[in-house]
């Protein structure tokens, strides 16, 4: 795929740069192989609690499957939730990925091919606005480090009281979010006001993340968002995170470096910056701040 054809650089930088947010129309990925994985995963989350539960995550490790906490904490997320890291394939778990219905495993598997090649793309397009050589970051994120967050959001009779998902930026570069339904929810911080997205048909949603920052060393920033829950309709997402390979350097890109322009980020390797981002809860640029240099 010609990213170039497919993503025009200037609405690229204006709607990134000032949102750290935008929708993807024309993505390329076939509407038939989305259908089917939008049904699988409403089947998964269907099945019986028990079924579920066998993918619960293994002590001190956030994989697997998780549901809300019944009379746990007032504002504990009201999400069921399935993460997964998927990519590079030998840090798959073996009780996950491969346990899946095979209706899930295999669409998903294809997705995943399909949005690691509009993902490579869309990057190689973003640094060009940075005059950046795409292929600098695309041979940091090909094959990288990936994960995948299925979320389901079941109707809520006090939706007014309840919390989809906490307010946080995603730790990854990109994320790339297909809404399921395309059922209302989410919404992101711009200026200090909530905005709810209004989905356009089709589209994926793609979240600048904050490896991302750390890279454009603050020039793009990542983008701040929370769900709502809806008290009729249930809400599913899928969101799909990309990072560099394990052991790339997470840091400003050199050539955005000089003396007028100094790194606002230490650098570190995407390895430990995970292990940093993880030990902390879902937050807002917390782990960000953290790996800011001279914070005051
Ligand atoms: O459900 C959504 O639309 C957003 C999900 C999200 O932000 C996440 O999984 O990080
Ligand atoms: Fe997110």
């Amino acid at each position: 795929m010609d990213g170039k054809k497919v993503f025009e650089l200037e609405k690229l930088q204006s709607a990134c740069r000032d949102w750290g947010i935008f929708q993807l129309t024309n993505h390329g990925v076939c509407s038939s192989l989305m259908k089917k994985l939008d049904m699988a995963i409403e089947n998964f989350y269907e099945l019986p609690s028990d079924e579920k539960m066998k993918f619960t995550p293994q002590p001190g490790n956030g994989e697997g499957y998780s549901k809300p906490i019944v009379g746990g904490e007032i504002n504990s997320d009201y999400v069921e939730r399935f993460y997964m890291i998927t990519s590079p394939l030998y840090t798959r778990q073996t009780h996950l990925f491969p346990k899946l219905p095979a209706s899930l495993r295999e669409s998903l598997e294809a997705y995943l091919v399909e949005l690691e090649k509009l993902a490579i793309a869309l990057l190689g397009c973003l640094a060009e606005t940075l005059k950046i050589d795409k292929e600098v970051i695309q041979k940091m994120y090909e094959k990288g480090m990936q994960s995948v967050r299925m979320n389901y959001y079941p109707p809520c009779p006090n939706p007014e009281f309840v919390t989809g998902l906490t307010s946080h930026s995603d730790g990854s570069g990109i994320t790339i979010l297909h809404q399921v339904d395309g059922v209302d929810g989410l919404q992101v911080k711009q200026d200090g006001i909530w905005i709810p997205v209004q989905f356009l048909p089709n589209a994926f949603v793609v979240n600048l993340g904050d490896i991302f920052e750390i890279w454009s060393n603050g020039l793009y920033r990542s983008i701040e968002h929370k769900v709502t829950v809806n008290e009729n309709t249930r809400r599913i997402s899928i969101g799909v995170f990309f990072n560099p390979k394990l052991e790339v350097e997470i840091g400003p890109a050199d050539s955005l470096i000089n003396h007028e322009n100094p790194p606002l980020f230490n650098t570190v390797t995407l390895d430990k910056y995970l292990k940093g981002f993880f030990s902390r809860k879902l937050g807002v640029k917390t782990y960000l701040e953290h790996m800011r240099i001279n914070k005051f």
